[in-house]
């Protein structure tokens, strides 16, 4: 018999007044599973986060760790997971074990205990060489290995990180990856928010994507990714800027009527969305050849997480209008929108 998932979110919903900030959002999380909870600016991820730690209370719906419930079983909640937000605050003339020390009595850890956890802690997120160092001379990719030490402190069985990768270099990155990853190994469960979509591809198993407090994909990435590959993005790209134009029209002429064409001059290239199989394409790249035009590659461009989530924000464009805090119009591919993938 397969295990209950470990965070069980049901038809949660947050309204301010008449505003609503969540709307029946429903999603889970299987224990060892790293979910990456993606959506633009105030689509509600931090709402979700609030409920779930227990420091908001939804108008409507449930949600659950481990079978404890986030608005009635706060202390156990507390208990059960260990949150990281985005920013560290400020610690003035402590060093990282004193700073650990301060959060482990917080969490009551006895003080002989907490010493060798504040060492396994350090051990797991690769800091133990920063322990006698001052908390406000470290980096910020350093700070952000001692908040995860931290949020391990009471050995949580839900590790929820907002945004742990962000304005890390790319080799901090690697290495905040890989205490992830070990994190989820150890048999944690990780909801990691993050903007940097192609960061989060690398390490989440499932993705969920929220725009306007609704859930507008949830499943493996691979489930994502098939729904929104029904129609590839394909690229041209020409020797001469004068003529992606013609190119243009060409391609219009030959590809589905709702095809988006997008045409840049700039870059000497046409992009355009389609459905047709290969023998079809041939026959278009066969004609671009007879015009005239001096094709240098013809390619499929892979999808990869960006495009799923520009794809179902480019479906809500022509959907419940403008809401506060939402995101600026996305430069997207514009490929078919992706279904909420069921599971
Ligand atoms: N206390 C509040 N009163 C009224 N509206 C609120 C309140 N808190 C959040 N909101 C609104 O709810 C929506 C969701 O906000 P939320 O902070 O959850 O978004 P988010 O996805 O975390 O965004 P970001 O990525 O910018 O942090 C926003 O439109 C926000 O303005």
């Amino acid at each position: 018999m397969s295990e209950s998932p470990v965070v069980q979110i049901n038809n949660l919903t947050k309204r301010y007044g008449e505003f609503v900030a969540l709307d029946s959002l429903t999603m889970s999380v299987d224990r060892g599973h790293i979910l990456g909870f993606i959506g633009p600016n105030g689509a509600g991820k931090t709402t979700t986060i609030k409920i779930l730690v227990g420091l908001s209370k939804p108008t409507e719906g449930q949600a659950t760790i481990a079978g404890a419930d986030c608005v009635k079983d706060t202390r156990q909640i507390k208990r059960l997971v260990g949150y990281m937000p985005d920013t560290f605050g400020s610690y003035e003339n402590m060093r990282v074990r004193e700073y650990l020390d301060f959060f482990g009595a917080a969490f009551k850890i006895p003080r002989k205990d907490r010493l060798k956890r504040i060492d396994e802690c350090l051990e797991i997120t690769g800091s133990s060489y920063m322990k006698d160092r001052y908390v406000e001379a470290l980096s910020h990719g350093m700070k952000q290995r001692v908040g995860i030490a931290r949020t391990l402190l009471h050995n949580p069985e839900v590790l929820i990180l907002d945004e742990p990768a962000n304005g890390l270099d790319p080799q901090a990155r690697i290495e905040m990856r890989q205490i992830l990853l070990r994190l989820a190994e150890m048999g944690k469960t990780l909801i990691v928010t993050s903007h940097i979509l192609p960061e989060l591809s690398r390490i989440c198993d499932t993705v969920s994507i929220v725009i306007q407090g609704q859930l507008r994909a949830f499943g493996t990435l691979e489930e994502i990714m098939r729904k929104i590959s029904q129609r590839r993005i394909m690229e041209v790209q020409l020797t001469e800027q004068a003529a992606v134009q013609k190119c243009a029209e060409l391609i219009k002429q030959h590809v589905e009527d709702d095809s988006e064409i997008t045409p840049s001059e700039a870059e000497a290239e046409v992009r355009f969305t389609t459905s047709r199989d290969d023998g079809q394409l041939a026959e278009l790249l066969a004609l671009l050849g007879q015009s005239g035009l001096k094709v240098v590659q013809f390619r499929e461009v892979p999808l990869d997480l960006e495009d799923a989530f520009l794809s179902v924000t480019r479906e809500m464009k022509g959907g419940s209008g403008d809401r506060p805090g939402g995101m600026a119009e996305p430069a997207g591919t514009g490929v078919a929108a992706a279904e909420p993938a069921k599971r």
